[in-house]
């Protein structure tokens, strides 16, 4: 038997395979495949069929090297979901979360019930896509017909087996969840004319779902497979395979999101942490990840699109490092950057409104972007420290963002912690471990994260000396600047 972890984020997705061998994790990556939305009559989608049909052949793969049996675990993005008929059957195409339908959700719910009064409830951070917003916008009379809600991972284990779910730690980013008392908090649930009944029973990651319904996928070569509900939301999954230890680490899980925080014993919710828009989303074992989304590669990957894909990551990195300056001074998670029709045109329209030379060639967009994340997860742990009166000196990078060595130290010089980078794949490791524990091949999350640091190459950045202060104080007078757009 062999677990398998589907990780699927938002530029794309892989299935793993894991066992312990001589005491140590062993990971192979057995399928990779492109994800990304489409925009079609001016909605974002996602292709739901495209990721299903991934997983089926991924597992086709599974079975040709040789296992008849695994158990399989399945985590994505947060917050978007599949609306069911009363027939199980999907009532619409995914809309992917980028899309413009909730630009002013936000203000339309505040009108009706504070922000304040939102964040006591949840505890999660506002952002424009959320669940609560996307399914305010929705057509009432398409809610009405909805029978169930399944968040993408849940949908895609409903596919598979047949069983719905509704894994908590992907839960809790829908906005809907109080904390307090675990459950969905109903007056939200009204405000957007959904009922409790239109979900599924709330799940613990490490759950059985149920066996793979093999009699529906008949052209597929599969092994016999138990699906496990792992941590469903690809970061709870990336911070289970986060090898923090102890106490005073923060992690970055860096992938088209950077999402930054600690893990908590409890919610931390206060007039700083909403200030600061800070997040409780749930962790596995009963932790909170106390986080906040930073845009991330996102802008280095729409950049790429727009430059037709000439360079690859590692060549960005090379270009950037021939620059290495800190140029320009930008806030890329101003809601500007969320979806623009052309990234590049948007980085240069703010140096310009910001009187500051715009970055042209690869190098120097390359440059601007890694400077300024830097510069901006400093300021999130600066904030981190404020909030939590925790000292944080030293900080886990995982996901695809860690083989960015140039970023990694950068992030080290400007934030002045100690930067640990890796595993690159912690959500697939993640998930794993999850399915590792509910076998119970693994005792419990300490012991999983001492596996992945005996297990997997751990790289280490000490802090140069920099004008750290100076730095990020250029930033502030420069972003200060109210985007009028
Ligand atoms: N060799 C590399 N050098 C620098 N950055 C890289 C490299 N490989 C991947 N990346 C970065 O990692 C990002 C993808 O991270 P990943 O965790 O796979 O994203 P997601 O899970 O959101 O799809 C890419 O957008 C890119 O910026
Ligand atoms: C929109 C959400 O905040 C987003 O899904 C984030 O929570 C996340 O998990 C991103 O994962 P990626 O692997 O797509 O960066
Ligand atoms: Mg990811």
């Amino acid at each position: 038997m062999v677990y398998v972890a589907a990780d699927i984020g938002a530029s794309s997705g892989r299935l793993v395979l894991g066992e312990i061998l001589n005491g140590k994790l062993q990971m192979k990556e057995i399928h990779r495949f492109a994800n990304g939305f489409t925009i079609q009559a001016g909605t974002c989608y996602w292709d739901i069929d495209h990721l299903l049909n991934e997983i089926l052949k991924g597992l086709e793969k599974v079975k040709s090297m040789g296992y008849d049996d695994c158990t399989l675990g399945i985590d994505t993005w947060a917050i978007d979901y599949v609306l069911l008929d009363h027939d199980g059957k999907r009532l619409q195409e995914v809309v992917a979360y980028r899309d413009k339908r909730t630009e002013k959700t936000i203000q339309k719910l505040t009108k009706i019930i504070s922000k304040e009064d939102i964040y006591h409830k949840t505890g999660i951070q506002f952002l424009p896509f959320n669940t609560i917003y996307q399914l305010y916008e929705e057509d009432k009379k398409q809610l009405e017909r909805t029978s169930k809600i399944l968040l993408v991972p849940d949908y895609l284990g409903y596919c598979l087996t047949g069983v719905g779910a509704t894994e908590m730690t992907n839960a809790s980013t829908m906005q809907l969840l109080n904390p307090r008392y675990g459950q969905f908090d109903e007056e939200l649930l009204e405000l957007i004319s959904v009922k409790k009944e239109q979900f599924e029973d709330l799940v613990q990651p490490g759950t059985e779902l149920g066996p793979l319904a093999m009699e529906r996928f008949a052209s597929y070569n599969l092994p016999n497979c138990k699906v496990i509900t792992v941590a469903t939301h690809d970061t709870a999954s990336a911070i289970i395979g986060t090898p923090g230890a102890g106490e005073g680490w923060a992690y970055i899980s860096s992938g088209t999101w950077s999402l930054l925080g600690i893990e908590s014993g409890s919610p931390i919710i206060n007039e700083l942490a909403l200030e600061n828009n800070y997040t409780n989303e749930w962790g596995a074992f009963k932790t909170f990840r106390f986080l906040k989304n930073i845009m991330g590669m996102w802008v280095l990957q729409e950049v790429r699109k727009k430059l037709n894909r000439d360079y690859n990551f590692g060549q960005f990195v090379e270009e950037a490092k021939k620059i290495n300056d800190f140029r320009q001074f930008v806030n890329f998670n101003h809601d500007r950057f969320l979806n623009p029709l052309d990234m590049i045109q948007e980085i240069q329209g703010f140096c310009k409104e910001t009187n500051q030379i715009a970055p042209e060639s690869a190098g120097e967009l390359a440059n601007c972007i890694y400077t300024n994340l830097a510069i901006i997860y400093a300021i999130a742990l600066d904030e981190l420290e404020q909030i939590t009166g925790q000292q944080i000196s030293r900080v886990h990078i995982v996901g695809g963002g860690a083989n960015n060595e140039h970023l990694n130290q950068l992030t080290a010089d400007v934030s002045g912690k100690v930067v640990y980078a890796g595993p690159i794949e912690a959500t697939a490791i993640g998930n794993l471990l999850m399915q590792m524990i509910a076998a119970k091949e693994v005792d419990n999350l300490e012991d999983a994260r001492r596996l992945v640091m005996e297990s997997f190459e751990i790289k280490q950045y000490t802090p140069k000396e920099i004008d750290r202060t100076a730095i990020i104080q250029k930033y502030k007078e420069a972003v200060s600047y109210e985007c009028t757009n």
